[in-house]
């Protein structure tokens, strides 16, 4: 249902008021996402991961500079982005909880985020899938514990039941506990037809929802891999960069040796 080809972003910075500059942040990537999968994107702090969310939501600033295509079941999402898919068709789990609106009580927020996406605004039922009792719809965004603000982030990503639904570290400051469940409810959406794409820096964690794990680094592709194949030494692995990020796991003992 995604496409991406050959997909690259850079920010344009001026020097002086006629010349400038680009420095690439995002270099050469191809990638599909099909219905019902979870492709899990992996790579460190800066590897270019929200970018990458951003640039399939339109959502890049001014000064970038995006090349290559992006599609959505064949239409085209650049150079103009299609005004119906953003938060209906394709939905994000923002990276930053800080983007919850702090003067507005969050279950005003979940029922706006469902009447955008065209759907019923069952709060109380939506928050009881989460673990969270009714009255968290009356908390305004600072009297939450970070893991109910990330979920109350999930659940207003999933309000209208996307297509495409784009997790920016969504399991970040949450306990083993709420990380799985979070993890659970992305599987629960692949298996209804959705497509995930579960940005994490947390390789082990999401072992066993992806399907596919695709290893971001320095804006660059270093690989695709099955799950499965993160297992033992790595010696099924595809891409010597995926090995190396295994073996350097420290449950694996740090092993750096080929
Ligand atoms: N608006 C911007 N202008 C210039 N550079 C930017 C901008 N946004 C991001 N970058 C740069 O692009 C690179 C990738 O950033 P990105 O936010 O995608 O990293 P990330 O993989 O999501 O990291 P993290 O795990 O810390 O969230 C970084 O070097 C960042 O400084
Ligand atoms: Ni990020």
């Amino acid at each position: 249902m995604l496409t991406i080809r050959d997909l690259s972003v850079g920010f344009r910075r001026y020097r002086g008021l006629f010349r400038h500059e680009e420095t690439s942040r995002l270099s050469g990537l191809n990638l599909t996402l099909d219905a019902g999968e979870v492709l899990a994107v992996i790579g460190g702090s800066g590897a270019g991961k929200s970018l990458l969310a951003h640039a399939i939501l339109g959502l890049l600033p001014p000064n970038a500079v995006l090349r290559g295509k992006l599609a959505f079941r064949g239409q085209a999402l650049n150079p103009v982005y299609p005004p119906a898919l953003r938060g209906r068709k394709i939905a994000l789990i923002p990276q930053q909880v800080s983007h919850l609106d702090p003067l507005a009580r969050t279950g005003a927020q979940m029922s706006w985020a469902a009447r955008r996406s065209g759907s019923a605004a069952d709060t109380t039922a939506r928050l009881a899938a989460l673990g969270l009792p009714p009255q968290v719809a009356q908390l305004f965004p600072d009297q939450l514990s970070g893991g109910m603000a990330r979920r109350v982030l999930l659940a207003m990503a999933e309000a209208g039941a996307p297509d495409l639904l784009i997790a920016d570290e969504p399991t970040a400051g949450l306990d083993p506990e709420n990380r799985d469940a979070v993890l659970r409810m992305l599987g629960e959406h692949a298996r209804r037809g959705a497509g995930i794409l579960l940005i994490t820096h947390d390789l082990k964690s999401v072992l066993p929802i992806a399907d596919r794990v695709a290893i971001l680094d320095e804006g660059r592709m270093r690989g695709i891999e099955f799950p499965r194949n993160f297992t033992g030494r790595g010696a099924e692995l595809t891409s010597s960069y995926a090995r190396d990020l295994w073996r350097a796991l420290p449950e694996n003992g740090f092993l750096t040796d080929a």
